[in-house]
C-alpha cells in the first residue's frame, strides 16, 4: 500500500492518512494533529484502479511557523503543566544562575504556548493565553508570576470561560520546584513529527497519470510537495489546519475550496493562495448561534488558522456548488464575517448541469474558464445589504412598463388625472370634515377603477350598515337611485334586472372585511384577512374607513405618535408586499373656530405620522353655503404626493350627483 505525502523543508502542523487521495505540502517536522477526515473525491477510480493492491494516499497539511511558539496544546479544564521530565540540574556559576535558570524555564514556557519576552522574574506579567486567545476580545488575561530567581513559574488565566492555570520549574528535583507540579492535569500532548518519520517516497507512476487525468501537472504537485508512503496509519491528537495554509501566508486574496485535489486544480489556474478545508462539508447550515471557539469543534480549522486569515483582505469561497458545499460556505462566512468574503458561481458544464467544483472546471472548461470562475466571484450576500443589481429585474419592468399601472391608473376624472392617480403597493390618507363626502368619492373611485381596470376590493367600512354601502355602490353603478323616493328628484329607479345585474357585479367588485360581533377590528386582524382576499380573489385595493373605528389598544408604554407611526408601518408594508393600493381614512381633531375652509393634514387627530408616512394625503372638501357657491361642487385637495411618476400637488373640483352619488368632473373649473 502507499499513501501520498510531501516533503519539502517545513513544518507540519497536521497530518492523517486516508485511503483516499490526499496531499500535504511545504513542512519540515511533524507535530501531532487532529485527523483530516475530508475526502470527496474520487475513491471509487483509485480502488478501481490499483486494486488489488490498495493505494493509500495521505495528505498532510503544513504550516511555515512563523511563530516562535511551538504548537499549542488542547484545551484542559484544571491545571496543566509544563514537560514534566527530570531535567538534569546543571552546574552554573552563581552569577549566572538567574540567566541560566530563567532560560531553561522559559524554553518550558514556550512549550506551554507562553510567550516569554516580555516576562520578568519577581513580577506579575499580564500576557495574552495562549488557550483562549484572550476570547473576542483578545485581553490579556493570563497573568504569571516568575520567581525572582527565575527558577519557577505559576500562572493564571483570569478569563471564566477558560481558567487555564499551571506551574513549572527550570528544574525538577530541584529546591525551587513548585507542587503544583504534582497536580498538573495530564494534557493531550501535540507530537513532534520529523518528515523522515513519514518515510515518503515519490509518486509512483500510476499515481502520477490520477492526477493527469485531473488536469493537475507534474510542475504542480512537486511544488506541493505531492508524495506516497507505503503504510495507511492516521496520526491522532494532530492540530486542523487548512491544508497549503504555506501558500496564504501573506495573501491579501485567499481562496477556499472543499478539497486538496481543488487546491491543487486552482494552482493549475495559476492560483497559488489556495487553501483547503480538512473537513469536508456538512450537510446544511447550522440553525443555531455560532458556538465559542473552544466547542466549535468542527470548524477548530479555522480558528487555528485564524492569523492567516486575517491578514486577508478579500476571503473567496470556492466551495462546492452542491447545497453541502454552499452550506460550508455560509459557515465559513459566518466565521470569517461576510463583508469580507466573496462566493464563487461555477460555470455550465453541459447545457443544463453546473460544474461541482474547481476540478471539475478545469477538467471540463479549462484553465481559463476556472480562471475566469475566480476572477468573477461575486460578493457574499449578507441579508438586508444590496447592490442595486440585486433589484435589476425588477428596475428593468418598471422601464418597460411590464409590470403595470406604474406611473398609476387614472381616477377617471379629468380633471385629477394630472394630480392623482392610482399606484399599487401606496398608501393614500383621506381626510376632511364630517360629512363632507370621504366616504361617498372613495366609493365613487373604486367603481370608476373598477369600470376602468376591473380592480377589486377589500372594504373595511365600520361606520357604513352593509345594505346601504350596497345601495350607494349599487347607485354609482346603475346611475340610478336605489329607492324612488325623495332623494331620487323625479329619477326613475333601477329596474330590478338593474339590481340583479348590480348585486352579481357587487359580489365580484367587493370583498368585506366585518367583525361579526360588535368587536372592535384591530389593524393586523383587517391586514390579515386583506391578505386573505388578496390571494383568495385578486382585490388591487383596500378601504379602511375609518381610523378611529379601529380598535386601538396601546400598550401604556407607547405613545400615540409612536402607536400610529407602528401602525401606518404595517399597512404600508402590507401594501407594498401584495401591491395593492390602501385608503386609509381618518378625521381631523376637533377644530376650533373652524370657519368652513378645507383642514389640513395636519389637523388629523392622533398624530402627524400620517402625511409623514402615507404616499398621497387628500382632502375632500364640500361647499355647505349656497351662498359661497354651489353645494355640489366638491373640492378634492391633493396635499401631498410622494410619487412625482403619479401626480403633484393640487386642487380639482367635481360635481356631486346626490340623486346617484357620482361625481363628475367641474368642467368649469378646468
Ligand atoms: N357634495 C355633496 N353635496 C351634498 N351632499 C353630499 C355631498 N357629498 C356627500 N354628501 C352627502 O353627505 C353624507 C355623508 O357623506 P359621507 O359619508 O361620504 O361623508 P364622510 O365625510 O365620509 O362623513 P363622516 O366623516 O361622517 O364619515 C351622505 O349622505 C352624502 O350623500
Amino acid at each position: 500500500m502507499s499513501s501520498i505525502f510531501v516533503s519539502q523543508n517545513m513544518r507540519f502542523r497536521y497530518h492523517h492518512a486516508l485511503i483516499v487521495p490526499f496531499f500535504s505540502m511545504n513542512t519540515q517536522t511533524l507535530s501531532n494533529s487532529t485527523p483530516f477526515s475530508n475526502l470527496k473525491k474520487p475513491l471509487s477510480f483509485l480502488t478501481h484502479r490499483f486494486q488489488p493492491k490498495r493505494t493509500i494516499f495521505t495528505v498532510f497539511c503544513s504550516k511555515k511557523r512563523n511563530s516562535k511558539y511551538p504548537p499549542l496544546p488542547l484545551k484542559t479544564n484544571g491545571y496543566h503543566g509544563a514537560s514534566q521530565a527530570k531535567v538534569p540540574k546543571p552546574v552554573y556559576l552563581e552569577e549566572n544562575k538567574l540567566e541560566m535558570q530563567f532560560g531553561v524555564l522559559k524554553k518550558k514556557l514556550e512549550v506551554v504556548g507562553i510567550d516569554t519576552e516580555i516576562c520578568v522574574p519577581g513580577q506579575y506579567n499580564h500576557l495574552l493565553c495562549p488557550e483562549c486567545q484572550g476570547g473576542d476580545a483578545g485581553e490579556k488575561s493570563l497573568s504569571i508570576y516568575v520567581a525572582p530567581d527565575g527558577g519557577s513559574a505559576v500562572w493564571v488565566c483570569f478569563r471564566a470561560k477558560c481558567g487555564w492555570k499551571g506551574s513549572t520549574q527550570a528544574f525538577a528535583g530541584s529546591s525551587s520546584h513548585s507542587t503544583t507540579m504534582n497536580q498538573v492535569v495530564p494534557v493531550k500532548k501535540k507530537r513532534e513529527i520529523k518528515e523522515e518519520d513519514l518515510q515518503l517516497e515519490p509518486l509512483c507512476n500510476e499515481l502520477v497519470a490520477y492526477f493527469a487525468e485531473r488536469l493537475i501537472s507534474n510542475e504542480t504537485l512537486q511544488r506541493n510537495g505531492v508524495k506516497q508512503r507505503k503504510y495507511d496509519d492516521q496520526e491522532a491528537n494532530t492540530e486542523k489546519i487548512f491544508y497549503g495554509l504555506d501558500d496564504i501566508v501573506g495573501k491579501s486574496d485567499v481562496i477556499i475550496v472543499e478539497g486538496e485535489m481543488d487546491k491543487l486544480a486552482l494552482e493549475e489556474a495559476g492560483f497559488r493562495n489556495c487553501v483547503s478545508v480538512p473537513d469536508g462539508a456538512p450537510p446544511s447550515v447550522s440553525s443555531k448561534e455560532l458556538p465559542p471557539r473552544d466547542q466549535d469543534t468542527k470548524y477548530q480549522y479555522l480558528w487555528n488558522c485564524k492569523d492567516e486569515l486575517k491578514q486577508a483582505s478579500r476571503i473567496i469561497l470556492a466551495t462546492d456548488g452542491d447545497p453541502p458545499g454552499q452550506a460550508l460556505a455560509e459557515e465559513l462566512a459566518r466565521r470569517i464575517g461576510k463583508e469580507k468574503c466573496w462566493r464563487v458561481r461555477w460555470p455550465k458544464k453541459g447545457k443544463i448541469d453546473d460544474c461541482k467544483d474547481a476540478n471539475e472546471v478545469l477538467m471540463y472548461l479549462g484553465a481559463n474558464a476556472l480562471k475566469e470562475a475566480i476572477e468573477n466571484a461575486e460578493l457574499y450576500p449578507i441579508r438586508g445589504l444590496f447592490n442595486f443589481r440585486d433589484y435589476f429585474d425588477e428596475i428593468d419592468a418598471y422601464y418597460h412598463r411590464t409590470l403595470g399601472y406604474e406611473v398609476g391608473l387614472s381616477t377617471g376624472w379629468n380633471n385629477l388625472n394630472g394630480l392623482y392617480n392610482v399606484v399599487p403597493g401606496e398608501l393614500t390618507i383621506v381626510t376632511g370634515v364630517p360629512n363632507s363626502g370621504k366616504s361617498e368619492w372613495i366609493d365613487a373611485l373604486l367603481c370608476n377603477l373598477n369600470h376602468i381596470a376591473g380592480w377589486k376590493f377589500a372594504l373595511c367600512s365600520m361606520e357604513n350598515k352593509v345594505r346601504e354601502h350596497a345601495r350607494k355602490l349599487l347607485e354609482k353603478h346603475v346611475r340610478k337611485p336605489f329607492f324612488n323616493e325623495r332623494y331620487a328628484e323625479q329619477v326613475e329607479r333601477m329596474s330590478v334586472e338593474e339590481y340583479e345585474q348590480g348585486k352579481r357585479w357587487l359580489n365580484d367588485t367587493f370583498h368585506l372585511i366585518r367583525c361579526e360581533d360588535d368587536a372592535l377590528p384591530n389593524v393586523k386582524w383587517v391586514l390579515d384577512l386583506a391578505k386573505a382576499a388578496v390571494l383568495r380573489h385578486g382585490v388591487r385595493g383596500l378601504v379602511i374607513d375609518p381610523y378611529n373605528e379601529l380598535d386601538h389598544q396601546r400598550p401604556p408604554n407607547q405613545t400615540e405618535t409612536e402607536y400610529v407611526s407602528q401602525m401606518l408601518t404595517l399597512i404600508k408594508r402590507f401594501a407594498q408586499h401584495h401591491g395593492c393600493h390602501v385608503w386609509f381614512v381618518a378625521h381631523p381633531r376637533q377644530l376650533h373656530n373652524w370657519v368652513g375652509s378645507p383642514p389640513n393634514l395636519y389637523d388629523i387627530s392622533g398624530s402627524a405620522h400620517f402625511i409623514n408616512k402615507c404616499d398621497n394625503g387628500i382632502v375632500i372638501h364640500r361647499n355647505r353655503d349656497p351662498e359661497a357657491g354651489p353645494v355640489d361642487q366638491v373640492q378634492v385637495c391633493i396635499r401631498k404626493v410622494r410619487n412625482k411618476v403619479a401626480g403633484t400637488i393640487g386642487e380639482a373640483v367635481l360635481l356631486y350627483n346626490r340623486v346617484t352619488g357620482e361625481y363628475v368632473d367641474d368642467d368649469s373649473k378646468r
